[in-house]
């Protein structure tokens, strides 16, 4: 597929979910390099970063997108001559399709310890991790019911509810404000992950927070899954993250908000759970304390204070 098509399926979100982006503009990374034509390691690198900035610009808050933008991009830095950068790309791309993919299944089999027999488990939006840990238990054989929000304004939880019929799991689909009139019915919520911030903090879907707060008050343990490539490198510097904010015509038919000059319709997509409300981060480096977040990032994502001087220098010579 053409990288402009990818890019627009993304800022569309016909690709959607922060695991599935960033899996998509690694593909599209991949087949864009083989579209080159010419010699010039210099262009080839302009071409690159070009496309790297489309995607970049899709949608701002998903941490998984620009960590495997960079993550294939680094891949050319050694590269002397455009067969041998073309491959590299190739290699970095295939290796973070893989290691997505087994990263889900690790996660589903560590979420799924976190899940008993005759649970009630709650849901929000549609996350590919937190349905992996769901539908583990459930093949493991354990008597489980969910109950799956809606999800305004885009409503991922017909996407939700459909994969849990699929697969024959009890689900009770809710509005999303009726999380607390059942919360105390609940076990165990499993949410998903767009970002985690080196403090702990989780950003995912608006309404994630509140339901965070329910299950507090409520004292039902509160689970992220997430996997490592959405731990947010930049937050080390301080650097917050962009809530993408969607058109109102999302929430409120434009005919209507053309009748109302005095309303201002908001449409921020995701929210920020403090990491004081989440109990464990489910990772397919295993279950953590929301408080990890920094060894994640500077560890296992190599992301120390010196990489950030390292990738200025790397942006550097690419806009050369
Ligand atoms: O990567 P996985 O676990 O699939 O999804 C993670 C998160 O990405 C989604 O964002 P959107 O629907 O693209 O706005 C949701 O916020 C979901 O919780």
């Amino acid at each position: 597929m053409l990288l402009n098509e990818t890019a627009e399926q993304i800022r569309s979100m016909e690709i959607r979910g922060a695991g599935r982006i960033a899996r998509a503009a690694a593909a599209a990374l991949k087949d864009h390099a083989e579209t080159f034509e010419g010699s010039d390691i210099r262009s080839f690198r302009h071409f690159m970063g070009e496309a790297a900035c489309t995607l970049l610009a899709t949608r701002p808050t998903a941490v998984s997108l620009p960590n495997a933008v960079r993550f294939v991009m680094k891949a050319m830095e050694g590269a002397g001559n455009v067969p041998e950068a073309q491959a590299a790309i190739r290699r970095a791309a295939d290796s973070f399709l893989l290691s997505s993919k087994h990263a889900i299944e690790w996660i589903g089999e560590i979420g799924a310890r976190h899940i008993s027999d005759g649970d009630v488990v709650l849901t929000h939006c549609n996350s590919e991790a937190a349905l992996a840990c769901i539908l583990t238990a459930h093949r493991q054989g354990k008597d489980l019911e969910v109950f799956a929000t809606e999800v305004r304004p885009r409503n991922q939880g017909i996407l939700t509810i459909r994969a849990l019929n699929d697969a024959g799991v009890k689900t009770n689909y809710i509005v999303d404000s009726a999380v607390r009139s059942f919360i105390n019915d609940v076990d165990l919520v499993v949410t998903g992950a767009d970002a985690v911030t080196v403090n702990g903090a989780v950003v995912n879907k608006i309404g994630t927070s509140q339901i965070a707060l329910a299950a507090h008050e409520a004292r039902t343990t509160m689970l992220v899954a997430a996997e490592t490539y959405k731990f947010a490198p930049r937050s080390i510097l301080g650097e917050r993250i962009e809530i993408e904010e969607r058109q109102t015509d999302e929430v409120l038919d434009p005919a209507v908000a053309a009748t109302l000059p005095h309303v201002r319709v908001r449409n921020p997509a995701f929210d920020v759970t403090p990491a004081r409300y989440v109990d464990e981060i489910v990772t397919e480096m295993g279950a953590i304390p929301p408080t990890m977040a920094y060894i994640i990032i500077r560890d296992h994502l190599g992301w120390g204070i010196e990489e950030f001087h390292k990738n200025f220098e790397f942006n550097e010579r690419m806009q050369e």
